[in-house]
C-alpha cells in the first residue's frame, strides 16, 4: 500500500529566512567571510527550522506534506545544475553561474511567470550533455529523515526547465531546448529512482510552463511534451508517487493530458483558474473518468497575495473538486515564495489591518484548517470559517477603504485627461525649452546605494539620527552625485535616489491607502529582497513626495534635472494589492496622485519627469484572452498620470526585464516623449523591434548591462551606439543611457562605465556623417 497524498500541503515556503538569514549567509560567503562548510551548515539550520515551523503550524511531520523547497539562490538554477545543463562542481561554481566571475558572464535573469521573482535562464543546445550531476535534493531529503521527517522533495519539472531555457550560442537558428526532452528524461528518471531508494513517498514536479500562453512554445507543443514526459516517468518501476503542480493559471486542456498519464496527483491553481468541468472549463468524459483515479490538489489558498481572504469560498471550491475525484487535498495556489513569513512579526502594523492579512505562516494555518474540514466535515471548522468571513466584511467596510473624494475624482475623468498635445508639438516645445545636444546622455535614476546611505536610513528608523540629520546626509549625497555627473559631462542629470529604500516602497510610505512592513521581506532574486507594500484602501497623496529633493538637486545645476517617479503599473505590480475592485480602478487612483506630483515638480522648475514602468511586461496575463484588457488599463493609467504635464515638459519612461516584443504597441501607446529600455544583454536587438513597430518618439536603448560589474569599453559602446543610430533614424531622437538604475553597483565601476559611455557618445557625434542614414 502506498502512502496517500497528504490532505493539506503547500507548494513551497519562503527560503530567505525570517530575518533574511540566507541573504546574510550567502553574502558573507561571497565576501569570503565564511567558508563553504559554514554556508552549508547555515543552510541546513534554516531547512531544519523551516521543517519544525511547518510541523508546528499544522503540516504532518511524516506524511509528505512538508515540501523540501530550499535553494541557495534559485530553484531553476538548481534543476539545471542537477541535470548537468549548467556545470557547477561546488558552491563557488554554483554562485559563479548565477552572478558571473572572471571566467564567465552571469546567466541571464528574467521574471518567473507573472511575479517579481527572477530566475536564471539556463542555456541549452544540441551539445548540452545531460547527466545526474548533483543529488543535493536527495541529500536534503535524507537530512529531513534523519531529523524524523518524511518530506516531499520539490523539483522544477522537465518540461518547464526546458521551456524556460534559452538556446545556447552553439545552437542552430530556430533551435528550441524543448527538442532535447527525450534525452533529459532519463536523468529525471534516475533522480526519481534515487529519491525512491532514499524513501521518498511523493515527489513534486513543478510545471508552471503548462499554464502559460506567453512562452515561445504553443499549447500543443507543451501538451505533447507533458504527455511524453509524464508518460515516460509514469512508467518507471521504482519511483515515488508523482505530484505534478501547475501554479499561476488554469491548466485548461493540459489537464486532460496529465490525467491520461500515470501521475498520481495533479495540482490546480484554483485562485486563477476555474474548477474543471465548470462553466468555461469543460471536461470530456474520458478525462472525467481518468481524474477519478487521481488526487486533485486544490490550490485554493492564494500563494501570490497576502489577504486572509474568503476561507468559506475556498472550502466550497474543494467541495466542487470532490465531485470530480474521491481524493481531494488542499494546497496553496503557488509556492509561498511570494509572500513574507509572518504577520505576527509586524508589531508596527495596525491591528485592524493585520486581522485582514495572512502571510506564509498564516496561510499554512489556513491550509491546516481546510484539511481538517476535508477530514472531519465542515462543522469541524465552522468557527474558523466564520472568523475569516467576519474579517473580510470588516475589511470591505473599514474607514479608508472607500474614500468618497477619491472616488468622485475618478468618476469625473474624461478622455481629455488621458491625452497630451500631439507629439510633434511637444517635441518642438521641448527642443526649445531644453536645448539638448544630439544623442543626449543620461542615466536611469539611481546611483549606487552605499552602506553609508543605508546606515543613515537605519539610524533614522532607530531614532539615532533625527529628520534634519537625515535630510542633510541625503542632500550631501545628492550634491556629490550632481557634481559627479557634471564632471562626467552627462547632459540630463538625476538626483540619484539616495532617499529611496526602494522605488515602490518609498512612494507607498507617503501615500494614503498603503501600509508598509518592517520584516516582510520577499526574495526578488538571489540574495536581493523587497518588502512589498500593502495597498489596502483608496489611494491619495496627502503631500508632495519627491519635490523637495528634486528642487534641491535642480538648484545645484543649470543642466536639466529629471524628476523621478514610479508609474502606477509598477507600484501595483510590486505591492500586494486589494482584490475588492478592478486593478484598473486602483491604478487610476495611483495615477492621479502621480499626476499631482508632476504638476508640483513643474512648479518647482523641473522640466523633465521620468515615470518608470519596469513592470509593464510583468503584469501581462499569462493567458492571451486576458491580455488586451490588461494592456488597455495599464496604458491608460500611465497616460492619466502623465496627461496633465505641460507640452514643454518632457516625459520619460523606463522599462527593463526584456521581451518587449509582445508589449511594443503598448509601449508606443504610453506616448512618453522618451523611452529608455533594456537592450544591452540582447545586443540592441530591441532596437530593431522598435523600428519595425513604427515607434517614432525618443528612445534610449540601454548601452550597457548594469546587472554585471563588468565595465564596457569605449570601443564596444561606440559600436553599439552606431548600431542603434543606424536603426533609430528619422524624426525621433536617440538617447544614450545605461540599461537600468545603478543602485546595486559600486562607485568604481559606475564612474568608469559612465565615463566610457560619454566618450563613446562624443565619438559617434563627431563621426555622425559616417553613419549610414
Ligand atoms: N520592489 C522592487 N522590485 C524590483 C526592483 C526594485 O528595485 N524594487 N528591481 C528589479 C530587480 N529586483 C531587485 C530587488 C531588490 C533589490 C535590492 O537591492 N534590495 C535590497 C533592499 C533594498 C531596501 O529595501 N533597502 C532598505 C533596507 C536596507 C537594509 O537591509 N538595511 C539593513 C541595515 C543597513 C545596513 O547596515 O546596510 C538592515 O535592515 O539590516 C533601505 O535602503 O533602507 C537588498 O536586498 O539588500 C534590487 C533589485 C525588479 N524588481
Ligand atoms: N529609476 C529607477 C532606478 O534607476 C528605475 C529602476 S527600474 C528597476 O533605480
Ligand atoms: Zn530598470
Amino acid at each position: 500500500m502506498s502512502t496517500p497524498f497528504p490532505t493539506g500541503t503547500i507548494l513551497g515556503y519562503p527560503r530567505i529566512g525570517r530575518r533574511r538569514e540566507l541573504k546574510r549567509a550567502v553574502e558573507a560567503f561571497w565576501r569570503g567571510e565564511i567558508d563553504a562548510p559554514e554556508l552549508e551548515s547555515r543552510g541546513a539550520a534554516l531547512r531544519r527550522a523551516t521543517r519544525e515551523r511547518l510541523a508546528e503550524l499544522g503540516l504532518g511531520r511524516t506524511d509528505a506534506s512538508i515540501p523540501e523547497s530550499f535553494s541557495f539562490y534559485d530553484h531553476v538554477l538548481d534543476a539545471a545544475v542537477a541535470v548537468g545543463a549548467v556545470p557547477a562542481a561546488d558552491l563557488t561554481d554554483y554562485f559563479a553561474a548565477a552572478r558571473g566571475d572572471a571566467t564567465r558572464p552571469a546567466l541571464e535573469m528574467t521574471k518567473w511567470f507573472d511575479s517579481n521573482y527572477h530566475y536564471l535562464v539556463p542555456e541549452i543546445g544540441p551539445e548540452t550533455e545531460f547527466r545526474l550531476a548533483s543529488t543535493r535534493i536527495v541529500a536534503q531529503f535524507e537530512e529531513a529523515v534523519s531529523q524524523g521527517f518524511l518530506t516531499r522533495p520539490v523539483i522544477v519539472g522537465p518540461v518547464t526547465l526546458l521551456a524556460l531555457a534559452k538556446p545556447s550560442d552553439a545552437a542552430p537558428e530556430g533551435f528550441r531546448p524543448l527538442a532535447r526532452l527525450a534525452e533529459l528524461l532519463p536523468v529525471y528518471a534516475e533522480l526519481l529512482e534515487k529519491l525512491a531508494a532514499a524513501g521518498a513517498e511523493w515527489v513534486q514536479l513543478d510545471e508552471p510552463a503548462l499554464v502559460s500562453e506567453s512562452l515561445p512554445e504553443s499549447a500543443d507543443e507543451l501538451r505533447a511534451a507533458a504527455a511524453a514526459a509524464y508518460g515516460m516517468l509514469g512508467r518507471l518501476e521504482a519511483r515515488p508517487q508523482l505530484f505534478v503542480a501547475a501554479p499561476y493559471a488554469a491548466l485548461d486542456g493540459t489537464l486532460a493530458t496529465l490525467a491520461a498519464t500515470a501521475v498520481e496527483a495533479i495540482g490546480l491553481d484554483l485562485v486563477r483558474g476555474a474548477i474543471p468541468g465548470s462553466a468555461g472549463a469543460e471536461l470530456f468524459d474520458c478525462t472525467k473518468d481518468a481524474l477519478k483515479t487521481k488526487t486533485l490538489v486544490g490550490g485554493v489558498i492564494d500563494g501570490h497575495n497576502i489577504w486572509r481572504g474568503d476561507l468559506a469560498a475556498a472550502f466550497a471550491k474543494l467541495g466542487l473538486l470532490r465531485e470530480l475525484s474521491p481524493r481531494v487535498a488542499v494546497s496553496t495556489s503557488t509556492s509561498l515564495l511570494h509572500v513574507p513569513h509572518d504577520v505576527d512579526d509586524e508589531p508596527q502594523l495596525d491591528g485592524r489591518l493585520a486581522s485582514w492579512l495572512a502571510f506564509a505562516d498564516q496561510k499554512v494555518g489556513q491550509v491546516a484548517t481546510l484539511a481538517k474540514g476535508l477530514v472531519e466535515g465542515a462543522s469541524a471548522i465552522d468557527g474558523a470559517l466564520a472568523q475569516a468571513s467576519a474579517a473580510l466584511s470588516d475589511r470591505f467596510t473599514a474607514p479608508g477603504v472607500r474614500v468618497p473624494a477619491v472616488r468622485d475624482r475618478l468618476a469625473a475623468l474624461t478622455p481629455a485627461d488621458f491625452a497630451r498635445a500631439p507629439y510633434e508639438e511637444r517635441f518642438a516645445a521641448q527642443q526649445t525649452a531644453l536645448g539638448l545636444p544630439e544623442l543626449p546622455t543620461t542615466t536611469i535614476g539611481s546611483f549606487p546605494q552605499t552602506g553609508e546611505i543605508r546606515r543613515a536610513r537605519a539610524a533614522l528608523a532607530k531614532g539615532e539620527l533625527d529628520e534634519a540629520g537625515y535630510t542633510s546626509a541625503m542632500r550631501a549625497e545628492i550634491s556629490r552625485v550632481v557634481s559627479l555627473q557634471e564632471e562626467l559631462g552627462l547632459d540630463v542629470l538625476v538626483h540619484g535616489e539616495p532617499e529611496r529604500n526602494d522605488m515602490v516602497q518609498y512612494f507607498a510610505e507617503s501615500l494614503d491607502g498603503f501600509a508598509v512592513t518592517v520584516n516582510g521581506w520577499v526574495q526578488s532574486y538571489g540574495s536581493r529582497c523587497t518588502r512589498p507594500s500593502i495597498l489596502w484602501g483608496d489611494v491619495s497623496r496627502p503631500a508632495p513626495m519627491t519635490v523637495e529633493w528634486s528642487r534641491y538637486a535642480q538648484s545645484l545645476t543649470s543642466k536639466p534635472m529629471k524628476g523621478m517617479l514610479t508609474g502606477p503599473v509598477t507600484i501595483l505590480a510590486w505591492s500586494f494589492v486589494r482584490d475588492d475592485q478592478p486593478l484598473a480602478d486602483t491604478a487610476n487612483q495611483v495615477a492621479l496622485a502621480l499626476r499631482d506630483e508632476i504638476a508640483d515638480l513643474e512648479q518647482a522648475g523641473i522640466r523633465i519627469v521620468q515615470v518608470d514602468e519596469p513592470a509593464l511586461r510583468e503584469l501581462l496575463p499569462l493567458k492571451r484572452a486576458a491580455q488586451p484588457a490588461y494592456l488597455d488599463w495599464s496604458v491608460s493609467s500611465f497616460r492619466l498620470a502623465t496627461g496633465g504635464a505641460h507640452t514643454a515638459t518632457q516625459i520619460h519612461t523606463h522599462l527593463c526585464y526584456s521581451e518587449f516584443g509582445v508589449v511594443i504597441d503598448a509601449i508606443r501607446a504610453l506616448d512618453a516623449d522618451v523611452t529608455s529600455i533594456e537592450a544591452a544583454r540582447s545586443r540592441m536587438e530591441v532596437v530593431h523591434d522598435i523600428r519595425r513597430s513604427g515607434f517614432d518618439h525618443g528612445v534610449g536603448p540601454g548601452v550597457y548591462d548594469i546587472h554585471s560589474p563588468r565595465v564596457p569599453s569605449v570601443a564596444e559602446l561606440t559600436e553599439l551606439l552606431r548600431t542603434a543610430a543606424a536603426a533609430v533614424t528619422g524624426e525621433h531622437q536617440l538617447w544614450v543611457n545605461p540599461d537600468c538604475g545603478l543602485k546595486t553597483r559600486g562607485y568604481d565601476e559606475t564612474v568608469t562605465s559612465l565615463r566610457n559611455m560619454v566618450q563613446a557618445t562624443r565619438a559617434v557625434r563627431e563621426g555622425a556623417d559616417k553613419i549610414a542614414v
